[in-house]
């Protein structure tokens, strides 16, 4: 089972690095990697099994995160709607977004981030995904608000780019033009 040791931290050049394109169809290696990481996240949202194996909570998790340079991500949340969103992907591509922004009024954090790290971190209102989900299906997904700010967040690790990298540096609570807080 993956654990808090086996999460990469902030310095590691794999955090900064683009990942590259899992070769489909999926190895069955790839896959069983997926499932792990979804189980991560499942168990860091879970107080007992957090608690006995201290698993920081996360509602995603990318592949270079565990030193896997791979377009995968791994989801497990509900958005503000309680729709969940509980799923593997490999090569999820943002194919097209709206021009409004929207940003989590709380900030971001990151699971390879061991610090906290304040502002608005400006991200498309609405995306769409294409990908190849755990089951092996290629799916269009239509993300808004939370989701679309999760999404965002993970598919900007297999690209190098730390929640951090997208706050105003001067002035990190500027509120992004067309921008409305998702929460
Ligand atoms: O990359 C996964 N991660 O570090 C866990 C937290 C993900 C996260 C996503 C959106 C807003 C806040 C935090
Ligand atoms: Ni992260």
């Amino acid at each position: 089972m993956i654990t808090m040791k086996d999460i990469v931290r902030e310095g590691h050049p794999i955090l900064n690095h683009s990942a590259k394109d899992v070769s489909i169809p999926p190895t069955e290696q790839d896959i069983e990697t997926l499932k792990k990481m979804i189980q991560f996240i499942k168990n860091s949202q879970d107080e007992k099994i957090a608690e006995e194996y201290e698993l920081r909570a996360g509602v995603g998790l990318a592949a270079p995160q565990i030193g896997l340079s791979k377009r995968m991500i791994a989801v497990h949340f509900e958005d503000f709607n309680n729709q969940l969103y509980s799923d593997g992907y490999f090569n999820p591509k943002i194919v097209s977004h709206s021009v409004e922004f929207t940003y989590l009024s709380s900030g971001e954090g990151c699971l390879s981030v061991d610090r906290e790290v304040a502002g608005y971190v400006p991200r498309y209102a609405r995306i769409t995904v294409s990908a190849i989900n755990l089951a092996g299906e290629h799916v269009k997904l239509r993300l808004r608000g939370y989701a679309a700010i999760v999404f965002q967040h993970e598919i900007d690790h297999l690209n190098g780019v730390m929640f951090y990298d997208r706050i105003n540096k001067q002035e990190p609570f500027l509120i992004p033009e067309h921008a409305k807080a998702c929460d």
